[in-house]
């Protein structure tokens, strides 16, 4: 099924094929810091991450992804609101066609720019697709990008889009850190939810930063030359590819700082 983001075939269609899209825990929501519990408890983020394992940059054709070497512990989640160790599989983002959209998650109604997703799976799995499917299974740290200062870090990844302008294409992208896209403090909020695109799987702890990073606008309107369609198709900007939020359904979201 080709889901995208348009009204045929967008967020509002894609319960369609995948029911779930109707379920008790879907991402992404609004996040309402006064209702927000804070909890001693939560424990401060872990992330270690190994630039060598970073492979390659792929236009998925809903996005595009930052892949990573997965088969050791290299670049890790641990601590926070998670127990075990879940290994980095691969960045992307989300973003609108203006500066007034393009995060899926919200802060009081508020809409940022663009949404960074840093995705993690279980390792008491054996691989990232059966930890797809369990309760358990992902762990996903977002980060808001925020209009502000050109972000050098985030120029890097900017600078391969050349070369993966429309869907299928893929390059090289070695030693990227991308500790060097997450903001100051990891103060976070976190709640039990899912995949914010099919299969939508309700198998992701999410971890939300609440400090954004920095992205001019002329590098918004890099993130926009990207193309859903494919070489040899009409041409269809890449933008808009977020999921609205979805109802809370009655889940706690805690924050991990008063
Ligand atoms: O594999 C994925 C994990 C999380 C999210 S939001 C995706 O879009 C894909
Ligand atoms: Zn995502």
């Amino acid at each position: 099924m080709s889901w995208r983001y348009a009204d045929n075939n967008g967020p509002a269609k894609w319960v369609e094929n995948f029911p779930i899209a109707d379920g008790p825990r879907q991402s992404p929501i609004d996040i309402v810091p006064g209702e927000a519990s804070y909890d001693a408890g939560l424990k401060p983020l872990s992330l270690k991450y190994d630039p060598s394992t970073c492979l390659d940059i792929l236009n998925n054709g809903h996005s595009f992804q930052v892949t990573f070497v997965d088969d050791g512990d290299n670049s890790t989640l641990t601590n926070g609101p998670i127990s075990g160790t879940y290994r980095l599989k691969q960045f992307h983002f989300h973003w609108g066609g203006s500066d007034d959209r393009g995060s899926e998650h919200t802060v009081a109604g508020t809409k940022y720019p663009a949404e960074l997703h840093l995705v993690h799976w279980n390792t008491k799995y054996p691989n990232f697709g059966d930890a797809a499917s369990k309760s358990d299974g992902l762990a996903v740290v977002g980060v808001f990008l925020k209009i502000g200062a050109d972000n050098p870090n985030l120029q890097k990844v900017l600078d391969a889009f050349d070369s993966i302008k429309a869907k299928g294409k893929q390059t090289t992208f070695p030693n990227f850190d991308p500790t060097s896209l997450l903001p100051g403090s990891l103060d976070y909020w976190t709640y039990d939810g899912s995949l914010t695109t099919p299969p939508l799987l309700e198998s992701v702890t999410w971890i939300v930063c609440k400090e954004p990073i920095s992205v001019s606008p002329a590098q918004m309107a890099k993130f926009r030359s990207l193309l859903f369609s494919a070489e040899g198709e009409p041409e269809c900007c890449m933008v808009d590819n977020y999921r609205p939020p979805q109802p809370l359904k009655g889940r706690p979201v805690r924050a991990s700082f008063k």
